[in-house]
Parts: C-alpha cells; sequence; structure tokens
C-alpha cells in the first residue's frame, strides 16, 4: 500500500535520509525507530509528500505519490502528528470531521450520509463520542490523541502514518490507543506506520520494525531481528538486556544501567546446601523449564539434586525430564534449566553416574546455533557440575538437539552471547566452594 524506494530528502539541499526503502502491505504495521535526531519526523514528511524527495520514488496505492492530486492523496494517506493548538477552539465532533474534507466536492458542501456515518464511525471506534461538544482545549493530552487518530479514521484511508502517537500517554491509554489502532487495521486491513520512541510497544505492536541510524536504513525486519541488544547498543549506545515477553511471542529490551550497586546487581551466586538438593541462588534470573513446558517464569534459582539424594525441585514442582533428554538412570546430580538468550530456548543437564563419572549432556531445544554460546553453556554446566561436587571426574560430553528443533534452518545465522551469562560463569568460577 506504501512503499519507499531509496528515498533521499532533507532541508534546504541538505539530504537528512539518505536512501531509505520500506514498505507497509495491506494489514500490516510498521514500526519506525532510531535514536533522536535520526530523520524518522523527515522521513515521514517525505513519505506524505510535505517535503521534496531529492532521490527515489514514494509509491502509495501502486501510483508514485506525486502523481496524485492533493485531495486525492488525502483520501488515501491520513497522517497523525502533534496537532497545533490553532485546532484547540474545535469540538471534538467538528475536529473528527475535518477528515472528511478531503472525501467532499467543495468546502462549505453540507455532509452526507456517508460523512456523517464515517464521523460516527471513527468517534465510535475511538471511543471519543462521549466528548462529542467539548472543546478539544478542555481534553486531556491521552483522551486528545484518540480524537486525532478518529479524525484519520473518518477520512477512510488507505494508509495511516502517526508520529510518535504514545508520547506523553500513561501505560493505560499507550495500551488502549495502540489496541485500538491494531483492531482497527486488523479489522479494514490497512497500511500503518508508526514513529516510536518506546522500543517495547514497537515490538508488541508492530509486524515489521524500521530502524534508522544518521538517517540511514540501519536494519529493518521483524522486531526479534532488528531490537537485538547489539543493535540498539550500535545505534542507540544504550544498555539493554533482550527478554521474551512473558505472555506474547515478542522480545522485550530491559534497560541496564551502566552503573549497578551491589544491591542492583544481585552479587554472587549463592549455594545452600539443603538436605534433599543443593540450591544455586543467581544474581540474575534464568527461565526455567519444567517437564515439558517452558514456564515464561523469571527465576533466580536452579535446583541440583545431590548424589544419593530424591530431587525435589524447590520452585518449580518436580522436574520432569524432557523426552528428548537420554536420561542415565542412577543419575546424581541433576541439573536442568533453559536460559533464554536473545528468543533462544536452551536446555542444560548434568548427570553423575553411580560411578562418579558424569555425563554433561547440553539438549538444544530450538535455535541454538552459536559456538562460542554453546560452549559457554557446556563449560557453564561443567563448572556447577564440579562446584558441586569437586571430586568429580567428568567424562564425554555429548551434544544431542531436538529432533523438531530449528538448528539446521538458522545455523549460521549471527547470535550475541548474553553479557549476563558470561558474568554469571565468571562468577560461578570465582565463588569458592
Ligand atoms: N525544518 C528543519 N530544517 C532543517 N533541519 C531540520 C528540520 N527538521 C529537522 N531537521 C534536522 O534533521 C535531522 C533529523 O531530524 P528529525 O526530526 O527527522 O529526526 P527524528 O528522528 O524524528 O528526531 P526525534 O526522535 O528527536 O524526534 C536533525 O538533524 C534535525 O536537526
Amino acid at each position: 500500500m506504501l512503499r519507499a524506494e531509496r528515498i533521499t530528502g532533507g532541508y534546504g539541499g541538505r539530504a537528512v535520509v539518505q536512501d531509505v526503502s520500506f514498505r507497509i502491505g495491506e494489514g500490516e504495521m510498521l514500526g519506525i525507530i532510531g535514536p533522536n535526531g535520526s530523520g524518522k519526523s523527515t522521513l515521514l514528511q517525505l513519505c506524505i509528500g510535505a517535503l521534496p524527495l531529492m532521490d527515489g520514488e514514494v509509491w502509495l496505492s501502486g501510483h508514485r505519490l506525486h502523481t496524485y492530486k492533493d485531495k486525492e492523496r488525502a483520501r488515501l494517506l491520513a497522517v497523525v502528528t502533534q496537532q497545533a493548538s490553532v485546532y484547540f477552539s474545535y469540538t471534538v465532533r467538528e475536529f473528527v470531521a475535518l477528515g472528511r474534507y478531503p472525501h467532499r466536492r467543495r468546502w462549505l458542501s453540507v455532509f452526507n450520509e456517508a460523512d456523517e456515518e464515517a464521523i460516527a464511525q471513527a468517534m465510535a471506534e475511538m471511543d471519543v463520542d462521549r466528548y462529542r461538544d467539548q472543546s478539544l482545549q478542555t481534553l486531556s493530552g491521552g483522551e486528545r490523541q484518540r480524537v486525532y487518530l478518529a479524525r484519520a479514521l473518518a477520512q477512510r484511508p488507505a494508509v495511516i502514518l502517526l508520529d510518535e502517537p504514545t508520547n506523553h500517554l500513561d501505560i493505560a491509554y499507550q495500551m488502549n490507543f495502540l489496541d485500538a489502532l491494531k483492531q482497527w487495521n486488523d479489522a479494514k486491513g490497512r497500511a500503518v506506520g508508526i514513529i516510536f520512541h518506546d522500543l517495547n510497544l514497537a515490538s508488541l505492536y508492530c509486524d515489521r520494525v524500521l530502524l534508522l541510524g544518521e538517517g540511514e536504513r540501519k536494519a529493518y525486519g521483524e522486531s526479534e531481528q532488528v531490537l537485538t541488544e547489539e543493535q540498539i547498543q550500535t545505534h542507540y549506545g544504550a544498555r539493554v538486556s533482550a527478554v521474551q515477553h512473558p505472555v506474547m511471542p515478542k522480545q522485550q529490551l530491559l534497560h541496564s544501567p551502566g552503573i549497578q550497586t551491589e544491591k542492583q546487581s544481585g552479587g554472587n551466586p549463592q549455594v545452600r546446601v539443603e538436605e534433599q538438593a543443593a540450591v544455586i541462588e543467581l544474581p540474575v534470573p534464568f527461565n526455567v523449564f519444567s517437564g515439558q513446558t517452558f514456564t515464561h517464569t523469571w527465576k533466580k534459582q536452579i535446583n541440583v539434586c545431590l548424589p544419593g539424594k530424591v530431587f525435589d525441585t524447590k520452585v518449580s514442582g518436580p522436574l520432569i525430564i524432557d523426552r528428548h533428554f537420554d536420561w542415565h538412570p542412577g543419575a546424581g546430580i541433576r541439573l536442568k534449566c533453559i536460559e533464554d538468550v536473545n528468543g533462544e530456548k536452551i536446555i542444560m543437564g548434568a548427570a553423575l553416574h553411580a560411578n562418579q563419572k558424569a555425563d554433561i549432556i547440553v539438549l538444544l531445544l530450538s535455535k541454538v546455533r552459536d559456538d562460542a554460546l554453546m560452549a559457554l553453556l557446556m563449560e557453564l554446566t561443567k563448572q556447577l557440575a564440579v562446584f558441586l561436587h569437586p571430586d568429580l571426574e567428568l567424562g564425554t560430553i555429548t551434544i544431542g538437539s531436538n529432533p523438531q528443533g530449528e538448528r539446521g534452518k538458522t545455523q549460521g545465522a549471527r547470535q550475541t552471547v548474553s553479557a549476563e551469562l558470561q558474568k554469571l560463569l565468571q562468577q560461578i568460577r570465582t565463588v569458592s566452594p
């Protein structure tokens, strides 16, 4: 529906946006992200024809943008930006009705039935009908934002572009606004492009994300490919940790402050040897896999069965051995957890045979494809096993993989070794038994 093809443009002959391409198809939501001054708003201005292109082409519904007359273009393309206060004297209904002007033959002609219906529907969709006779000035920022979107919806465009629509909105208003927009888009099959500063909202709501840096396209694709720790570090200069959203199959980024107090960092791992099991309290949370189900729960505890003792997980109920786990009867130390690194799910196990010879088994449930990470995990598993049982003689190392896993599909892809995992390994090494 909207396609930018290698577009370049800016102000006074200075190209601020350079050679940027993307497309937003029917029913899609594209998130446009990038640090301050990276050219997001300029890109939007180029896409709506408010700034001239120096190079490249913008296509709207199959035609070059500049071939449309203004009114024609306004029927197809709506823009939601922070509105000027000049509009504040309008009532809500009057303001939403402005969305119908591109459809009217003459400026002062009365609204026909189709106009009335579009206005009423847009106000209902954005739930702003209750303010219909209030002036915009009397609304809160969040309420006003919904009215701006209602005006765009009343326009019944094919494409809506929004410039930071959730700025200044509290968390409820943000969710409310984006839920309503997504519902509308799912139902109507339009194309939506949104500039976001909140990367987690972009990840949650958008099908794809475009990352700008210094006016150039730095990354473009599904959110998990774009919103990685590495990209955010490189282009925003910010340290974040990527984690899986607990409910949605989406990645989220947690802020990792540069300065950490001991309290914040959690200190060293602590080991408590209890009657039945050893409990390792970790400084960083792990996601724990219990039986066949990935619990999605943040855990900071790993429970390890001591030789000859009955296993008791303390945290996540009885440990059930995964069906792909070639478990050895009589094993003494059992360790099993999943670390979710950039959405990677990894299962580790350490099995100690009755003869004190241990097999370290690392099972790959899905997507583990980084040799360095693999080596690290195996090393970590070994360290834990040795730490818990100093006399342990380590036997063969076996690597298995989930037969249904996606290892082959993703092999060779780039992946970052979790800094936290490295740190953890280091800390485990330095803990005296
Ligand atoms: N009207 C203008 N005239 C000249 N330069 C401009 C104009 N508007 C923006 N710029 C410059 O273009 C560059 C990109 O600005 P733009 O507003 O597109 O970035 P942005 O990514 O939207 O930033 P932010 O996240 O801070 O809103 C900046 O260097 C800015 O100073």
